[in-house]
């Protein structure tokens, strides 16, 4: 068997066309606001793709860009300044931060209100507790791939392997609110390996090249692959190996595959922020 690939680029780009709909009904155009902190070159890849995809949906993106010296107060500053400034509608800081820098502490300083990438404590306890929140972007564009090809979670087995707040835990509480029934595996499972055999879903998300192969998937498994790692020769890869091909029903690429589609649910979740700021439906 060969697996189908879910093409995420394609579906990110349909779900831009249709935001770019939504916006052209607003007063103004929606504001995300990303600030990046010293020189990560990943980060700098990342964050001129959010740039391209406001640019292509009709978002005004205004990037901050401070330098690796820049101390916490300096970012927590410019933080608050987009909080207090009624024209930004998201407020994105990019991780990771330098050292010496606590994330966690600033990205509580964002205004609960523009929380797009869905980190905020507030944000996670309402994912949590079923209420309405923005939630985190990765995970939920998982979610909308999965409902790209009518997959019904409703009873199946899904591992989550990773457990960070931004990735797998917020994966995890998604899944189960579609009535999977969700196991979460992480540097300390035993036994990931009879975990994956059982299971109809398979997220990864540990940020290690081949952790996922072809012997640990069940013969039509949806297999989804958040990994963004690279190979020693400068090659983008997943967490999943290429033999899963042979193994897996579905499969997520890298690229193309989870990558754009947490940039489109990024601008989703601006959007959003812009219709309620605005008073739209
Ligand atoms: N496509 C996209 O849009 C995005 C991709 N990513 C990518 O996804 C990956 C995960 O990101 P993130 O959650 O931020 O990463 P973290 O490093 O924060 O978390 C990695 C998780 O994987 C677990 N883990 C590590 N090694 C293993 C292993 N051998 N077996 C099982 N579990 C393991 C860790 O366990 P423990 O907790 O015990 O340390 C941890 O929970 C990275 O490659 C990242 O680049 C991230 C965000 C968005
Ligand atoms: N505050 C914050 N929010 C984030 O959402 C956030 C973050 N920090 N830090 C890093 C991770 C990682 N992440 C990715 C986004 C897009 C691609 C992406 O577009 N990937 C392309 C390829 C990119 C390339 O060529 O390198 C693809 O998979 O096709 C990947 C990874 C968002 N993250
Ligand atoms: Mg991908």
């Amino acid at each position: 068997m060969t697996a189908q690939l879910i093409d995420g680029k394609a579906l990110a780009r349909s779900m831009e066309a249709k935001l770019a709909e939504r916006i052209r009904a607003l007063p103004r155009k929606p504001v995300l606001a990303v600030l990046l902190v010293g020189e990560d070159p990943a980060s700098r890849v990342y964050v001129r793709n959010k740039v391209l995809a406001c640019e292509r949906t009709g978002i005004e993106s205004r990037s901050v860009h401070l330098p690796e010296t820049a101390t916490e107060e300096d970012v927590i500053r410019q933080v608050r300044a987009w909080n207090e400034d009624p024209t930004v509608d998201g407020i994105l800081v990019q991780l990771p931060l330098p050292r010496g820098i606590d994330a966690q502490r600033v990205i509580e300083t964002v205004a609960l209100e523009k929380d797009v990438d869905g980190f905020h404590v507030g944000s996670a306890g309402a994912l949590m507790t079923g209420r309405e929140g923005f939630r985190p972007c990765t995970p939920s564009g998982v979610m909308e791939m999965l409902e790209s090809i009518g997959y019904e979670l409703r009873g199946k087995h899904a591992l989550v392997i990773g457990r960070s707040n931004i990735v797998g835990k917020p994966m995890a509480m998604m899944l189960l609110e579609k009535d999977a029934t969700v196991t979460v595996a992480h540097s300390r499972t035993p036994n990931t390996k009879e975990l994956a055999l059982a299971a109809d879903v398979i997220v990864a998300a540990a940020g290690r090249a081949d952790l996922v192969t072809a012997d640990m998937v069940k013969p039509g498994a949806v297999v989804i692959d958040v990994g963004m790692n690279r190979r020693p020769d400068g090659r983008l890869c997943g967490d999943v190996a290429d033999d899963v091909r042979d193994a897996a029903g579905w499969l997520t690429p890298v690229p193309g595959g989870v990558g754009p589609m947490t940039i489109a649910m990024l601008l989703v979740n601006t959007v959003r922020s812009a219709e309620m700021r605005l008073g739209a439906k």
